[in-house]
């Protein structure tokens, strides 16, 4: 027999059971009743080979919602549009989807690793005790499951694992995603809603797989990070020029994972401490974005599924220690407009994938810089009808003048660098020149010094020799004077 038939003939026997013990209960004395209620419990446990287990939306209090309830609400959603009949639709993702779940009193079969399951929905209702003009009703609706009990473990266990991790996906990937901004140590949010994609972000294709494939593999490794104890983060780093598509990237990112973004913005934080508590507010799946980025920051505080975002205008400027892998593990450089980045551009904004006006504009894209933000610019509509020409023209003018522009700076720049050349050059030589005036000017008062010294040494000889003549000394021919009494002296030692 099949499994679907046979829920529905136990469910038919339970049904006349049910029927036969109200009446039972009506004529029967309330000894009689307990004894046998004990007895037919046991009797039917031992008959019915089937479990159930109830999931109630509300646990802990009215007002607490079950995680279990609505995670098993967004799984059994997948299901029941294939197979139920009647389903409840709710609108979400920034409105522009529809969402579908199983109406109440529903049944939905499943099954997992070979077993059969079944799901249905129920409520009860009961009556407020309030006195009101309009008397509320108190629903307490429920998911029940029924399995036969020889799988009680793998139901217990890995089935309902299952169906938990799957539920919460199909939340997250349900869920109105959110932009946080700090105004000092809080988070306010609104809706995140930028349709910004890797598709429609203009690079080159090589380098766009590489990142996605780096974020993919990151969001996807939770074992992985465990496994070698290390918090499940990574850093990245975003350079290069305005209007280049950092912020824009950085919505794209959001976008692929169904993350939410935290934009933190630093100079609002007073200190360290007002810091970890912003981080330690922000949640797991989520980007946190620095812009701007140009000191060290203390970033241990946050766990969990979290991208850190960097971005810089001028990379080089930055301490080497703040962008060291383990901090900011991947740097991103996103620069001018290339050609097949341009051809990005001209798909999303145009609808075109070639144009004969393409070759002139490659050929200016190799000889000129600018942003993808100034081609952008080019291509939005021109006229009310659309015409890509225009846009392309449009292009191709600012090049050409972008090229000029910039033919002309290099020239001014050459010339100013002449300038500053010669201008050093004739520094230099006046440098030179004075150095030399010092030098000869040194020479000519050394060797006045010298000669007025000889002068003074010869006329001081002749004093001596006048006063050795006079004390009697003698010259002895090599300008050395000998006394001839000293001398005699010494022979005589
Ligand atoms: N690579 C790109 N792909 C698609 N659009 C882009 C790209 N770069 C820039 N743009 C367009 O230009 C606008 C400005 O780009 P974006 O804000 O991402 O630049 P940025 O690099 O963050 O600049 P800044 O350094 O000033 O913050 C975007 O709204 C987008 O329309
Ligand atoms: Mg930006």
């Amino acid at each position: 027999m099949n499994p679907a038939d046979m829920f529905t003939q136990v469910g038919s026997v339970i049904a006349s059971v049910m029927f036969a013990w109200a009446m039972f209960k009506q004529y029967c004395p309330y000894s009689v009743q307990e004894y046998f209620d004990k007895y037919s419990k046991r009797a039917f446990t031992f008959v019915y080979p089937y479990i159930q287990i109830s999931f109630n939306e509300f646990t802990g209090g009215r007002f607490m919602r079950s995680e279990a309830y609505s995670a098993i609400e967004n799984y059994l959603g997948s299901r029941s549009s294939t197979q139920a009949k009647r389903l409840k639709a709710d609108v979400v993702k920034n409105n522009q989807s529809v969402v579908l779940s199983m109406d109440d009193y529903e049944e939905v079969d499943d099954e997992f690793q070979g077993v059969k399951l079944r799901w249905a929905s129920g409520k009860h209702i009961s009556k407020s005790q309030s006195v009101s003009f309009y008397p509320e009703t108190d629903e307490k609706k429920y998911y029940k499951l029924t399995f036969h009990k020889r799988h009680r473990q793998l139901i217990l266990g890995d089935y309902l694992n299952h169906v938990l991790k799957e539920g919460n996906e199909i939340k997250v990937r349900n869920r109105q995603r959110k932009l946080y901004t700090n105004s000092g140590s809080y988070w306010r949010h609104v809706v995140f809603q930028h349709p910004a994609s890797f598709e429609t972000l203009a690079m080159e294709a090589e380098r766009k797989q590489e990142i996605v494939d780096d974020l993919v593999i990151f969001s996807t490794a939770e074992d992985f990070y465990a496994r070698i104890g290390r918090a499940w983060k990574r850093g990245y780093l975003l350079f290069g020029p305005p209007g280049t598509g950092k912020s824009t990237m950085i919505a794209a990112m959001a976008n692929l994972l169904n993350y939410d973004i935290y934009d933190l913005e630093l100079t609002a934080v007073k200190d360290n401490t007002e810091l970890r508590k912003l981080l330690m507010e922000t949640t797991s799946r989520s980007i946190i974005v620095i812009e701007d980025i140009d000191c060290s920051l203390d970033l241990t505080a946050c766990r969990g599924e979290r991208l850190i975002v960097f971005t810089t205008n001028f990379v080089e400027k930055l301490d080497p220690a703040l962008i060291r892998k383990g901090r900011m593990d991947k740097h991103i450089e996103l620069s001018y407009c290339s050609f097949e980045a341009f051809q990005v551009l001209a798909k999303n904004y145009l609808r075109l994938e070639s144009h004969r006006l393409f070759a002139r504009i490659q050929e200016l894209l190799g000889e000129t810089k600018m942003t993808p933000a100034e081609v952008a610019e080019h291509l939005m509509p021109k006229t009310i009808t659309g015409d890509a020409k225009v846009c392309l023209e449009s292009l191709i003018g600012a090049l050409e003048k972008a090229k000029e522009d910039a033919i002309l700076k290099a020239e001014e720049e050459a010339k100013e660098k002449e300038k500053e050349s010669a201008r050093l050059k004739a520094e230099e030589e006046a440098k030179a020149e004075e150095e030399e005036k010092e030098k000869a000017k040194a020479e000519e008062e050394a060797k006045e010094k010298d000669s007025s010294a000889a002068e003074k040494d010869s006329s001081a000889a002749e004093n001596a020799k006048k006063q050795a003549k006079d004390n009697g000394f003698c010259d002895n021919g090599n300008g050395e004077l000998n006394n001839k009494e000293n001398k005699q002296e010494g022979f005589s030692h």
